[in-house]
């Protein structure tokens, strides 16, 4: 009998059982077997050697904590503010595209598991799934990511579409003139499958016109919702979006998949972080796994994180209740390591909270 509605359930989703998965890495082993070939291999793939992708993860391995003992922290605060929205804990859904070919439930379902864990999801452009259906399926806010289209009318419609259904700010990402060497694609000779659509990616690969700064401030006198750059990786450009008034600044090397040997970015947060010197709010995403990740990109600069492929993982291996149980274990892992390292609340984490070495 339950064969017969395998097809339908989609054979990736049908009967995961989640009790054994207790950290995001359990995720990704199990989605590995969970997902079709060419999902697997998409979302998994970094560009050309795949150095970038290794470092952030290595970076984050390599920054040591310091325990601070008898502190009286038993339940932490992990609340913060951005953009006048309070949120329970500081870590946000990145944005990616094709959720379709990891769920047949796509994006629904990352809605679904985003607001049962009550987190912000930041919808990719490359969505297959209409925003309206999206915005009617969300109980929890909602960002929107852009990749601006050569058709810059297209572009105007779409963020003002984004805005009018309620999307609470909006991410232009700005490493992506072109994509990356994705020798994994490459060799599976990726594509969407024909039933899986991109409404909004009209002609998918580069664009003819390239994004320049300019280009930020337009976008930002289309829209009143708050405009964040994303993939910004050096204290110069960082510099430039404040010129240009953007409202936030996210540390990005897209998951290591565009421009391998770019280094690490928590290895470039705090010193994107001195530049932009709190004038306006800096979020970073790549490689965070562990609630520790979490800390110390807050202790470096970071206001909060965004995690990419685990919610990819969470979402292939049993759709929404994935995605929130990805959510939640990264969420108490960063409240334990509060309890531990004795901060009461996410302000109060700051850079006592890595080792190192005393003077004497
Ligand atoms: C499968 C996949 C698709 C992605 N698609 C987009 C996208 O459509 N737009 C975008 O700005 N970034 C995209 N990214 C980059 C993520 O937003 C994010 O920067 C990165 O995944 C964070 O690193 P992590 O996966 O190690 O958490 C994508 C990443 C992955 C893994
Ligand atoms: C079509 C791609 C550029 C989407 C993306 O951002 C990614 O795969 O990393």
């Amino acid at each position: 009998m339950q064969q017969e509605f395998l097809p339908q359930m989609s054979s990736a989703t049908a009967f995961i059982d989640l009790s054994g998965l207790v950290n995001l890495f359990d995720f990704e082993t199990k989605a590995a077997q969970a997902m079709s070939n060419l999902a697997y291999e998409y979302v998994v793939s970094g560009a050309a050697d795949e150095l970038t992708l290794r470092w952030n993860r290595q970076a984050l391995d390599n920054l040591k904590l310091n325990q601070t003992v008898l502190t009286d922290v038993t339940k932490p605060d992990t609340r913060v503010t951005l953009f006048g929205h309070e949120l329970l804990y500081p870590i946000l859904i990145a944005p990616t595209a094709y959720h379709g070919i990891m769920h047949p439930e796509a994006e629904l379902a990352t809605a679904r598991g985003a607001s049962a864990a009550s987190a912000t999801y930041v919808v990719s452009s490359f969505t297959t799934t209409p925003l309206e259906k999206i915005a009617d399926t969300a109980t929890q806010p909602l960002w929107f990511q852009l990749y601006v289209r050569d058709d810059r009318e297209f572009t105007k419609d779409l963020v003002q579409k984004a805005q009018a259904l309620g999307f609470q700010a909006l991410c232009v990402t700005v490493d992506t003139p072109v994509g990356g060497v994705r020798n994994r694609e490459q060799r599976i000779n990726f594509g969407l499958p024909a039933d899986v659509v991109a409404p909004y990616m009209l002609a998918p690969g580069p664009q003819k016109n390239p994004l320049t700064w300019k280009d930020i401030e337009w976008l930002q006198s289309l829209v009143d919702i708050p405009v964040l750059v994303k993939g910004i990786m050096n204290p110069n450009d960082a510099e430039l979006a404040i010129q240009a008034g953007v409202s936030g600044v996210i540390v990005s090397n897209h998951g290591g998949r565009n421009l391998d040997t770019v280094p690490a970015t928590i290895e470039v947060l705090p010193y994107i972080a001195e530049r932009i010197n709190g004038r306006v709010p800096v979020l970073m995403d790549g490689g965070i796994r562990r609630g520790t990740d979490v800390v110390k990109a807050i202790a470096l600069g970071a206001k909060a994180v965004l995690i990419g492929k685990p919610i990819c993982y969470g979402l292939a291996c049993a759709g929404a209740p994935g995605v929130a149980r990805v959510l939640t274990i990264l969420r108490e892992e960063l409240e334990l390591a509060m309890i531990l390292l004795g901060k009461a609340s996410v302000p109060a984490i700051d850079r006592s909270v890595l080792w190192e070495k005393p003077d004497n």
